[in-house]
């Protein structure tokens, strides 16, 4: 299940230090992220969770190059982060995909920009159509799409571009339990795939354990990691092992750790 990646010889593709964020207004300032260190290897998938207001968007958008750290040091690759780029592809909660556009279009968008040839592009356009199950939906416009084949389009255009970090902002918070489901095992089998390294926020405590190999646990007031838990290996086979013992212990333990700092 595990991707062939000897954690003795893995590079950190991003590492974090002591990154805090305030927000500063006229009047005040408002600490969102307080030494915040973390490292993410080639091809890991790590999530982050934590209580609603403990900064894992603003880590996500800063780690997305959308907003600037105010005091730490972050790299991908070993080169610093100073904006946006091509290197991190992005999935959201909200769909994002060019409305006039097909579902090939959209996964094409990042190519035609770079001026990919056509022979090319399509190439990998079906590529990607293919994992994601929406071949037959190549010309379909997004309007056309349920919530979940949306998403998928997000992510195959993402992954469209090879970007070395795949980050991933509550992808499946809109969707209803039973397509998060389908989607969660479709992101685990391309995770498996393509090797992509993934960084994903969420608020569902299952999902963080079910998708990834860690899971860094936040505290709010201010954002802070309380601590890091390693998921055992083997653990997260398939959707059923959401119901075994050793899942729902890891997830009152994630519970109680959040818990704790809620009151
Ligand atoms: N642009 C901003 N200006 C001022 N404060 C902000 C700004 N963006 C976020 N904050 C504050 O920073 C804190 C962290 O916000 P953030 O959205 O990163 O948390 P979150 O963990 O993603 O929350 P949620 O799970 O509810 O989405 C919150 O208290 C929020 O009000």
């Amino acid at each position: 299940m595990e991707p062939s990646d000897d954690r003795a010889v893995s590079v950190s593709k991003i590492t974090a230090t002591d990154i805090t964020k305030v927000y500063s207004t006229k009047k005040s300032q408002f600490v969102a992220l307080d030494r915040v260190s973390f490292h993410v290897d080639a091809h890991e998938f790590i999530s982050f969770v934590g209580p609603s207001g403990c900064g894992k968007s603003s880590l996500l958008r800063i780690l997305a190059g959308l907003e600037p750290l105010t005091t730490g040091t972050l790299s991908i690759s070993g080169h610093e982060i100073d904006g946006p780029g091509a290197d991190r592809g992005m999935v959201f909660q909200s769909y994002t995909l060019f409305p006039w556009l097909s579902v090939r279009e959209n996964i094409e968008f990042g190519l035609t920009l770079k001026g990919i040839p056509l022979f090319e592009k399509r190439a990998i356009s079906d590529h990607f159509m293919e994992l994601v199950g929406l071949q037959k939906f190549a010309r379909s416009l997004p309007k056309e799409l349920s919530g979940g084949m949306k998403q998928r389009v997000a992510i195959a255009r993402a992954l469209a571009n090879n970007p070395e970090v795949l980050l991933m902002d509550e992808p499946f918070g809109a969707l209803d339990p039973q397509t998060k489901n389908s989607m969660q095992e479709l992101l685990l089998r391309i995770w498996e795939k393509e090797k992509t390294t993934v960084v994903f926020i969420t608020h569902d405590i299952e999902e963080a354990i079910f998708l990834s190999q860690r899971v860094y646990v936040m505290q709010a007031h201010p954002g802070r990691i309380r601590q890091e838990i390693v998921i055992p290996q083997g653990l997260r086979e398939t959707l059923e092992c959401k119901d075994t013992e050793s899942f729902i212990k890891l997830k009152k333990q994630i519970i109680s750790l959040i818990g704790d700092h809620e009151e």
